[in-house]
C-alpha cells in the first residue's frame, strides 16, 4: 500500500510517498513559492540524484498537479500511475476542540475545518486548498485529516484557559490549543522507547525547534501543557514569529505607528522573532555564522532564543514534578548544538547534566542520540522528528479499522 502524506503551507507543499509494507520512503519533496512567483519543485528519491525544476504554481491546485506528474511521469517517476496511491494523509494545523484524533475527510469534516479557519488564518486556508486539490486529482481514494492540535486536547482546563473574559472562550473559542502535535507525539513515544518504558509511564519535555517552535509537557504519555496557544504565535522565539510578549505591546505600537490589526498581525507573524531581532536572517545557520563574525544583533538573537528555551524547560520541570527525559527535535533542535548548550547550561540542580562534546557533535544525521551524562537524572535526547510517519500510520490504522487514538494505538515506530 502506497500512502501520500501532504503538508500544505501558505506558500509551500511538502509531500512524502511511503511504501507501507516495506516501511520505506519512496520519494519526498517540496514545491516552494506557491502563489508568490518563481516557484520550483525539489524531489528526492533515495539512491537517486535530487531533482529540481522551476515550474510556475499560482495556486495549490497547480502545485498538487505538479507533484502528481513528478511522481508518475518522466525521469522522476516512482510509480506507474497515480491510482497506485491507496490513500492520502493531510496535515491540518487547526482542528479546534472538535478533533482529538485523526479522521477520514468527508464533507462534514471539511465543513468543520472551515468553521475554525479563522483561528489559524495563515495555516488552515492552505490546508483546505490542498485537500480540495488532492481530492480533485485522486477522487476515488480515502483522504484522512491529521491535526496538529489533536495531541494537545488532553490538556486540563487550567492549562488551556486564558485569564480574559470567560465569554471569549465560550463564544469565540479563545483558549490554548497547541500545535506540532504529531511531532511531539512521535518524539515523545520514541523517547519512551529509548527509556525502555511504556509511554504512559513517562514524563517528558519535548522541544520542537524549527521555523515554528513549540514545547510540550507530557505527563504519563499525554500533553498537559504546551507553549503555542490560540494560534501558533505564542511561546518560543521563532524564525519570524515573536512568541511570548507583553500583550500591551501590539496595542501600544499600533498607536505609535498608526497601523491596523491586520498589519500588526503580519509584523508579529512574519517580521518578528529571529528576523525581527537580527533585521536580516531567519535561518539559524546564517545567524550562528554571523555570531561567529561578532555581529552583535545575531548574538543577542541567539541569547534571547536560548534564554526563552531555558525558561520553558524550567516551567515544565515544575509542571511535571518528575522529568524522565527532555527531547530536542526539528531543524534547529536536531542540529544547533550551541543553542541546546545555552538552553541546558547551569541546570544541574534540576538533575540535568549535559555531555558538552557529545552535544556539540550531534546533528540530525547522528540519528537518535543521548546527550546527557550517565549521572544526569534527566536523560536528554536529540531525536529526529518524523511527522509524516505519524500521518501514514494514522491513515493505515483508520483504513484497517484499528485506530482508536494516539494513547492506545501501537505505532510501529515504537518497536
Ligand atoms: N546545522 C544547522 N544549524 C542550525 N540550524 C539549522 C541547521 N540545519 C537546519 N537548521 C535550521 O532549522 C530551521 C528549519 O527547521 P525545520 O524543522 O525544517 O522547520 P519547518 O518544518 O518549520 O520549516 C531553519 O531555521 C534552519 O536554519
Ligand atoms: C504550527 C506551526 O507553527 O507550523 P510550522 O512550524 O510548520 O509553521
Ligand atoms: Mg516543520
Amino acid at each position: 500500500m502506497k500512502i501520500l502524506a501532504l503538508n500544505c503551507g501558505s506558500s509551500s507543499v511538502k509531500y512524502q510517498l511511503y511504501y507501507w509494507e516495506e516501511h520505506r520512503v519512496i520519494a519526498k519533496g517540496v514545491v516552494e513559492r506557491v502563489g508568490i512567483g518563481d516557484s520550483f519543485i525539489v524531489h528526492e528519491v533515495p539512491g537517486r540524484d535530487t531533482y529540481r525544476d522551476e515550474y510556475e504554481c499560482h495556486d495549490h491546485n497547480t502545485a498538487i498537479n505538479l507533484i502528481v506528474d513528478t511522481l508518475d511521469s518522466g525521469d522522476t517517476a516512482v510509480i506507474d500511475k497515480i491510482t497506485d496511491i491507496s490513500a492520502v494523509g493531510h496535515r491540518v494545523v487547526h482542528g479546534g476542540e472538535k478533533f482529538a484524533k485523526s479522521v477520514m475527510l468527508d464533507d462534514d469534516v471539511i465543513k468543520a475545518i472551515e468553521e475554525v479557519q479563522h483561528l489559524a488564518p495563515l495555516h488552515n486556508p492552505p490546508n483546505l486548498a490542498g485537500i480540495k486539490a488532492a481530492k480533485n486529482v485522486l477522487p476515488d481514494v480515502p483522504h484522512v485529516a491529521i491535526f496538529d492540535t489533536a495531541f494537545h486536547q488532553t490538556m486540563p482546563d487550567y492549562a488551556y484557559t486564558y485569564a480574559v473574559p470567560y465569554e471569549w472562550y465560550e463564544n469565540y473559542g479563545v483558549r490554548r490549543y497547541g500545535f506540532h502535535g504529531t511531532s511531539h507525539l512521535y518524539v515523545s513515544k520514541r523517547a519512551a522507547a529509548l527509556l525502555g518504558k511504556p509511554a504512559k509511564e513517562c514524563n517528558i519535555i519535548t522541544m520542537h525547534i524549527g521555523n515554528g517552535v513549540s514545547h510540550t509537557a507530557i505527563k504519563n504519555g499525554v500533553s498537559v501543557d504546551t507553549s503555542m496557544g490560540l494560534t501558533p504565535l505564542e511561546g518560543a522565539v521563532m524564525g519570524t514569529r515573536c512568541g511570548d510578549l507583553d500583550p500591551a505591546i501590539p496595542l501600544f505600537m499600533q498607536q505609535q505607528l498608526n497601523i491596523g490589526p491586520k498589519e500588526m498581525d503580519t509584523i508579529l507573524n512574519k517580521k518578528s522573532g529571529i528576523l525581527g531581532i537580527t533585521g536580516k536572517y531567519t535561518d539559524r545557520r546564517d545567524v550562528l555564522k554571523h555570531c561567529d563574525m561578532n555581529e552583535k544583533r545575531c548574538q543577542v538573537a541567539v541569547d534571547v532564543e536560548s534564554y526563552r528555551l531555558k525558561k520553558y524547560i524550567g516551567q515544565y520541570c515544575a509542571v511535571l514534578g518528575r522529568v524522565d527525559a527532555i527531547v530536542f527535535t526539528a531543524g534547529v533542535g536536531e542540529n544547533a548544538g550551541i543553542i541546546r548548550q545555552k538552553a541546558l547550561e547551569n541546570l544541574e540542580n534540576l538533575g540535568i547534566v549535559i555531555d558538552k562534546e557529545k552535544n556539540l557533535s550531534t546533528f540530525s544525521k547522528s540519528g537518535e542520540t543521548e546527550i546527557s551524562t550517565p549521572e544526569s537524572k534527566v536523560k536528554v535526547f536529540v531525536i529526529p522528528t518524523n511527522e509524516e510517519l505519524v500521518f501514514v500510520e494514522d491513515v493505515v490504522a483508520i483504513l484497517n479499522g484499528t485506530y482508536k487514538d494516539h494513547t492506545e494505538y501501537p505505532y510501529t515506530f515504537l518497536d
